[in-house]
């Protein structure tokens, strides 16, 4: 027996855009913080230790400390409108909201924290969508960041009867459209600038090096990302690992032993950039703007800017326009 033509289960030939990123608190104060670090940090794709161990080291350890000073640091950033990068993903996805015509929802979800994946993804489902463009905006594919933001989509779609098709956006570290973006953003911001740097570092978020030898991508692509956008700007840039967590051995070099080392090798003017972020973050404003800075100045260096990521900016959007718009084209040839 058929279902009546208006029947919930007879879907609206809609397609459904959905952004994602990392997850950030709801509010800066540090029981919002541990909320946001408990979820997080419980994520074995993001802490690849067995749980019997990492469990009463999180509860025992970090949870009751690290939340009052990344509170701390997240009120030097805070906006009026909320957290940078709940209010810069926001603005993305409203930047977007009429870029693919009348029958493509776009929408936006967090990893962690809200606006919750599987909250999203059944919304644009009951507004009619039956195909879902699932997009981590993470550039470098990593098991911590790309991986889990996708299984978080599939077990979503694992409790539905009436599955929507899903497709999700690859990495985009080396793609045309986001190297001449980068470019773009970097040059105009350089522009702006009241002295010319002697170098420009590049700094990606760290992970632990042995993400690396199991054989994630991510050091690989972060470094043909700097290197294509070296080339782009006629200018080799340093490569850098911020954000070292725990005593593992990360990824190196690291950003602030970096920055600290340049004025010691006459480099005493510097712009950072960070192309592995699609949005400003704590992880950019606070770490890098803040801390990188005065890091910077106190081993010596002179000036200093942190050239900000592509946001909604211009060349940000027209660029995820391209990128997105291009994996709709197979999906809107067949409607
Ligand atoms: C526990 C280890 C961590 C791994 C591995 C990790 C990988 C990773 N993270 C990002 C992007 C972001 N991380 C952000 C914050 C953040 N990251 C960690 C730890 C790991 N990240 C912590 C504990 C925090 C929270 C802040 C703090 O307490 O220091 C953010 C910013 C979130 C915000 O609210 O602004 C982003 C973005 C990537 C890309 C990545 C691996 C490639
Ligand atoms: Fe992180
Ligand atoms: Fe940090």
């Amino acid at each position: 027996m058929n279902p009546p033509a208006d029947h919930p289960a007879v879907p609206q030939r809609r397609i459904g855009v959905l952004l994602v990123n990392l997850g950030t608190p709801d509010a800066q104060d540090a029981s919002s913080v541990r909320r946001y670090l408990r979820e997080f940090l419980s994520d074995p794709r993001v802490v690849e230790i067995p749980r019997l161990i990492w469990q009463p080291i999180l509860h025992g350890l970090i949870l009751p400390t690290r939340p009052k000073k990344s509170a701390h640091a997240y009120a030097q950033v805070w906006r009026p409108d909320g957290s940078p990068l709940a209010a810069i993903t926001r603005a993305q996805a409203a930047a977007l909201a009429d870029a693919f015509g009348p029958d493509v929802i776009v929408d936006h979800a967090m990893r962690y924290g809200r606006p919750a994946i599987g909250d999203r993804i059944r919304a644009l489902v009951a507004a009619g969508c039956d195909r879902i463009l699932f997009a981590p905006l993470y550039p470098q594919y990593s098991a911590a960041t790309t991986a889990t933001a996708n299984d978080r989509a599939f077990a979503t779609l694992a409790a539905m009867r009436f599955q929507p098709a899903i497709r999700t956006l690859p990495p985009y570290f080396d793609h045309p459209d986001h190297i001449a973006a980068l470019k773009a953003g970097i040059e105009g911001a350089l522009a702006a600038l009241d002295f010319v740097p002697e170098a420009i570092v590049a700094s990606f978020h760290g992970m632990p090096e042995r993400t690396l030898r199991l054989g994630d991508p991510y050091h690989c692509q972060c470094q043909k990302t700097a290197r294509l956008l070296g080339e782009a700007l006629g200018r080799e840039l340093i490569v850098t690992f911020q954000s070292r967590f725990g005593r593992a051995k990360w990824l190196e070099p690291a950003t602030d032993a970096t920055l600290a080392a340049l004025p010691g090798r006459g480099i005493r003017k510097v712009a950072i950039v960070a192309p592995g972020f699609a949005a400003d973050c704590l992880e950019t404003l606070e770490e890098l703007a803040i801390r990188g800075r005065d890091g910077f100045l106190a081993a010596g260096g002179e000036k200093f800017a942190y050239l900000p990521c592509l946001n909604d900016s211009g060349a940000g959007i027209e660029m995820l326009k391209k990128l997105l718009g291009a994996e709709l084209e197979g999906w809107r040839a067949g409607l």
